[in-house]
């Protein structure tokens, strides 16, 4: 990576302004999935060993520029306090003069995390003005919100040209393990790009075909390229407008020789429920009064057999309603293949895939998970991340 990272500057008694993405879900006031927090750790450990005073600002949700009670980040800083296992201070604000007396009493190695910066709305207009009041808290910032890298915000952008700024632990690994694979990938390198609609994925598709080897299309996506290798999908996910498209991707896959696959058999439902019948059809003969909603049993097997096969696969959606049990086998089998491949460097994409590991267990048996869901597909569309790009360069 060629910007500066927490180690390449002095931080003992700097008062760091550290953008962490702390956007995790909750429920009835409780965090229900920590990961994001956990993932901030080594970045945080680190702050508090080089005796700085770690100052930490995040979103939580879409509040839009107002206070929402549910969006404060109360329960984020308890449950940060219970994995540091040191006191963790919250203040109401997320700047001016209440914070900076809050500051002023910290201490070398002490944290504090500032309130939901989507209070403001400044944050998402990247307002200047908001940007050096965050600034006017700190001696230097550090992002380590991969997660939000995507965003031009004033706490992930804006700020940056105020202060010294170089990135956190969990953003240098992140971009390191998707950069390295996007640039000199061990090879086979196959990408499998599942999820609901080919409208969120032309950009990543498009750019992967000049990457990867293999590419794996599944989920509610591989309907409208089933449609345009001239099959009827019946009551499934189709996207008449992107027909042409799924159609020009087959044959970019040609023109680069990228080995192409989409389901060959798939599971229909007669409802979208777990209750629901299912059959299982080839391809040619999806019943018209019926929904694809998963891969079948053989292409599951041809799937699994091209992930043991590459050194690299990167993973982005899953192959069909993982969410019920009904229609989690093709997702499940994806997961499967990667977590029993020990030879396969298995890269998740964040976002659906990443909870669909969790959900079958299998999250620790792969090399690396994102923490980014949209950051991790623009990065994978060859984009630039402005909360990256506003970095200090090495
Ligand atoms: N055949 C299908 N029919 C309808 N919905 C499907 C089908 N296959 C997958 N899905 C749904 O697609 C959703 C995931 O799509 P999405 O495009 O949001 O994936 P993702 O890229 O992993 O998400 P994220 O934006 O969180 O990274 C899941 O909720 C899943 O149930
Ligand atoms: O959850 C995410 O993908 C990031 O925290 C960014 O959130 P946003 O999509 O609301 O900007």
């Amino acid at each position: 990576m060629n910007k500066k990272t927490v180690r390449d500057i002095d931080l003992k008694g700097k008062r760091v302004f550290c953008r962490v993405d702390f956007n995790v879900p909750m429920k009835d006031g409780k965090v229900t999935d920590d990961t994001r927090i956990r993932a901030a750790l080594p970045t945080i450990n680190y702050l508090v060993e080089q005796g700085a005073k770690v100052i930490l600002a995040s979103h939580l949700g879409r509040p839009k520029g107002q206070v929402v009670e549910e969006l404060r980040l109360n329960a984020v800083a308890e449950r940060l306090q219970q994995h540091l296992g040191k006191d963790v201070a919250k203040a109401d604000e997320a700047f001016g003069e209440n914070v900076q007396k809050q500051i002023a009493d910290m201490n070398e190695g002490d944290v504090l995390v500032l309130e939901n910066v989507r209070f403001y709305p400044g944050e998402e207009k990247n307002d200047a003005e908001l940007a050096k009041s965050f600034a006017e808290l700190a001696d230097v910032y550090v992002n380590d919100a991969f997660g939000a890298a995507h965003r031009a915000h004033a706490s992930t952008e804006g700020i940056a040209h105020h202060l010294p700024a170089v990135a956190g632990i969990l953003m240098e690994k992140e971009l390191d393990v998707l950069g390295k694979a996007l640039s000199n990938p061990e090879r086979p390198f196959t990408a499998i790009i599942g999820g609901a609609k080919v409208k969120d994925k032309i950009g990543v598709i498009d750019h992967l075909l000049d990457k990867v080897d293999n590419l794996i299309i599944g989920g509610g996506l591989a309907y409208t390229f089933i449609k345009a290798r001239g099959y009827e999908v019946g009551k499934s996910l189709l996207e008449e407008d992107k027909i042409d498209l799924a159609k020009s991707f087959m044959e970019k896959a040609k023109a680069n020789n990228v080995n192409f696959y989409m389901p060959v058999d798939v599971v229909v439902g007669d409802d979208f429920s777990n209750d629901a019948n299912t059959q299982i059809v080839p391809i040619e003969n999806i019943p018209s009064d019926w929904e694809g909603l998963d891969a079948g049993p053989k292409t599951r097997e041809i799937y699994a057999d091209v992930i043991k096969n590459s050194k690299l696969v990167i993973w982005n959606g899953p192959m069909g309603v993982f969410e019920l049990d009904t229609f989690a086998n093709g997702t499940k089998a994806v997961a499967e293949a990667l977590a029993e491949s020990t030879d396969t460097y298995s890269v998740i994409g964040g976002g659906d895939s990443a909870a669909a590991a969790e959900k079958f267990k299998l999250a620790d048996k792969m090399n690396h998970i994102s923490t980014g869901g949209g950051a991790s597909l623009e990065f994978m569309e060859g984009k630039e991340l402005p909360g990256v790009v506003a970095l200090n360069d090495k």
